[in-house]
């Protein structure tokens, strides 16, 4: 599938321009030495330097493979596999376990309605036409405003379209749609505004319930280790002994920070994992105690459980 903001790739490095889910996938498995040759119109590979296969599937399809036990691990959106253990009859539990959140991919699945009309919360939809390609999930968001249990007639009228969804209002055949908004371009271009949100997605590494074996263990941590060392950073810096409670606090690291002693006579160097995200402000507050030398440095790859 491709973004329809983007041209056509023609990276010569990378063939296959579908799935938003792919590139970022493909560096993971880089990222964990998964060696691999996929020949073009090929969706199997095998791993040259592990005894696995790699299997290349449409997003949606995803969780049934790896719910029924054919797939021991997949990677996909957190909002493909709550639709897929929609589809589940009452009381049936999922086989597709997350593992992991992989952190890329952030989506949002949407009630969206037009932009100039009376249709203001999710409940001025019921017993109106919404169209969505996740018809699971709408059913259970429309069951659970109506108060209906399954098995009983919804009032409100969802109907599946594979894509283009958000063309389904100005064309008449909706009045609402539940789609997937990421920046928001698509949903604005088509005159449309989210009024509610059903999920929220990210990829997420997920398992069969049916498989277990040491290969798994072996690649969810590879997987684990390059996920944690692209969302923290190394910090580093000087600081003096009698601010080193107060410096420890502002960077506790995972476990705890590693405390080396300074040929200076009263300072100690520290050394902790901090959160990419919080690192200006760590920095900030480390100055403010008296740090010096602060140093922070990209993580390769970690191993810590
Ligand atoms: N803007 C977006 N639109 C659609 N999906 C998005 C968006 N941003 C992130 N995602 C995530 O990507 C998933 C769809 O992945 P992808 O495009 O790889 O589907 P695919 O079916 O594998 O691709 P293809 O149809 O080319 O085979 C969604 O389920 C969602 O989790
Ligand atoms: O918020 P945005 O960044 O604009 O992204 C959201 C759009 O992207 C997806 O469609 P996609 O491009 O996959 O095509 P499709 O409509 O054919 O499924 C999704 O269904 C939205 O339409």
């Amino acid at each position: 599938m491709r973004n329809k903001h983007e041209e056509p790739k023609t990276d010569d490095a990378n063939p296959y321009t579908e799935g938003r889910l792919q590139q970022a996938t493909l560096d993971l498995l880089a990222g964990c030495d998964v060696q691999f040759r996929r020949e073009t119109r090929l969706d199997i590979a095998l791993v040259k330097n592990l005894p696995i296969a790699l299997i290349f599937l449409p997003a949606a399809d995803i969780p049934t493979f790896v719910g029924e036990g054919r797939v021991d691990l997949g990677i996909t959106g957190r909002d493909q596999v709550a639709e897929h253990d929609a589809t589940l009859p009452a009381g049936e539990t999922s086989n597709v376990e997350e593992l992991l959140d992989l952190g890329f991919g952030a989506c949002k699945l949407q009630v969206q309605v037009p932009e100039k009309g009376d249709l203001k919360e999710a409940k001025d939809l019921v017993g109106r036409n919404v169209v969505t390609s996740f018809t699971a999930l709408t059913d259970a968001f429309f069951r659970n405003l109506e108060g209906v249990e399954a098995g009983q007639k919804l009032s409100t009228k969802i109907k599946y379209v594979g894509g283009s969804v958000e063309a389904a209002c100005a064309l008449g055949v909706a009045d609402g749609i539940v789609d997937l908004v990421e920046s928001g371009e698509t949903m604005k271009a088509a005159g449309l505004k989210a009024i509610d949100t059903v999920v929220s997605s990210t990829a997420v590494l997920v398992k069969s319930r049916k498989s277990n074996s040491d290969l798994l263990t072996l690649l969810s941590s590879r997987l684990r280790g390059v996920i944690t060392a692209q969302k923290f950073v190394l910090c580093q810096y000087n600081i003096p002994r009698d601010q080193l409670s107060v410096a420890s606090k502002i960077t506790p690291g995972k476990r705890a920070p590693t405390i080396t002693a300074l040929e200076e006579e009263g300072w100690v160097a520290v050394s902790s994992m901090v959160e990419k995200k919080s690192i200006a402000t760590v920095m900030d507050e480390l100055i403010k105690v008296g740090a010096s030398d602060i140093l922070v440095m990209n993580i390769a790859n970690s191993r810590t459980d």
